[in-house]
C-alpha cells in the first residue's frame, strides 16, 4: 500500500518511523512518505494560511497549496483521507476498508481547517473520506493519521506476526471486546490465573475466553451486543 501525508508539522509524523509500522515500511508492506505543505507554496513567506470570509476567529488553510499537492500526489487509484471534527467516526470496519486501498493520501489540516473548496474539488477527482477519531477537538489532523495508520497497517498481510489474533481482538470479525489475558507467573500477589487457562482443555477455554468476551461485552459495551447476530449467543460450540 501506497501511502503519502501532507503537513505543515512533518516532525509529528516520526512515530510512523518505529515499532511494527516502523518494519512494515522496512519490508515494504507500507510505502509511506510524509511532505511538507510548504513544498507547495509560492510566496517568500511558504504561506499556508489566510483570514476566514465572513470573519470569526482563528484562520483557514488556504487552498492554492493544497490544490498543488494533491496535483503531485494523487494518481488513478487515490483515496484522500481527512482528519476532521466533522468526519464519520473511524472504526475497525472502516480501518479495514481503508487497508484494501492502493493509495491513500492523508490531508492533515491545522487553524480552523482546510478550505472546503479543497475536498469539494477533490472529490471530482478521487473518492474523499472525512474521518473522525471521536466526540473531542485535536490542534489538527496529525494525531488522527498517527492513529488510523497504526490500525490500518496492522491489517496488511504479513504485518502482524500471527494473524490469528485479529480473530479474537476487540472490535474483531465476533464484534466483541476481547476476553481478558494472562501470562506467568500463576501467583502473583494474592491473585490466581483462572484454572482454566491452565487445563489444557482448548475446548473449554475457548469457550471460556467467548463468555468472557461476552461479559465484558454486556458490561462495558451493551450497544455493542445489540448489533449481533442471533447466532452470536449460541452456546453450542463452534467448528473450530
Ligand atoms: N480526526 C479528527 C479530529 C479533530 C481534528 C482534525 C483536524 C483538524 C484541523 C484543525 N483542527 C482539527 C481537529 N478533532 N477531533 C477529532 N476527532
Amino acid at each position: 500500500m501506497r501511502v503519502d501525508v501532507v503537513t505543515i508539522f512533518p516532525e509529528y509524523l516520526a512515530p510512523l518511523d518505529l515499532s511494527l509500522v516502523g518494519k512494515a515500511r522496512a519490508a515494504g508492506t507500507l510505502d509511506l512518505a510524509v511532505h511538507d505543505l510548504r513544498t507547495w507554496t509560492s510566496d517568500v513567506h511558504r504561506t499556508v494560511d489566510d483570514s476566514p470570509y465572513g470573519g470569526g476567529p482563528g484562520m483557514v488553510m488556504r487552498p492554492e497549496p493544497w490544490g498543488q499537492a494533491l496535483d503531485a500526489l494523487a494518481g488513478p487509484h487515490t483515496r484522500l483521507v481527512v482528519p476532521s471534527p466533522v468526519g464519520a467516526p473511524f472504526t475497525q470496519a472502516t480501518a479495514h476498508a481503508l487497508a484494501a486501498e492502493q493509495h491513500l493520501i492523508f490531508a492533515c489540516g491545522r487553524y480552523e481547517g482546510i478550505d472546503q473548496r479543497v475536498l469539494d474539488h477533490a472529490a471530482t477527482r478521487m473518492p474523499v473520506s472525512e474521518i473522525s477519531l471521536g466526540d473531542y477537538v485535536l490542534f489538527g489532523g496529525e494525531v488522527a493519521v498517527l492513529v488510523i495508520l497504526e490500525a490500518v497497517t496492522r491489517l496488511l498481510p504479513g504485518v502482524l506476526g500471527n494473524a490469528d489474533s485479529l480473530a479474537e481482538e476487540s472490535h474483531g470479525p465476533a464484534g466483541l471486546l476481547e476476553a481478558p489475558v494472562y501470562t506467568k507467573p500463576a501467583q502473583w500477589r494474592d491473585l490466581s490465573v483462572p484454572d482454566v487457562l491452565r487445563s489444557g482443555d482448548h475446548g473449554r477455554i475457548a469457550r471460556w475466553r467467548r463468555d468472557e468476551a461476552l461479559l465484558r461485552t454486556a458490561r462495558r459495551r451493551p450497544d455493542l451486543l445489540a448489533a449481533l447476530p442471533p447466532e452470536a449467543f449460541d452456546k453450542r460450540d463452534r467448528a473450530t
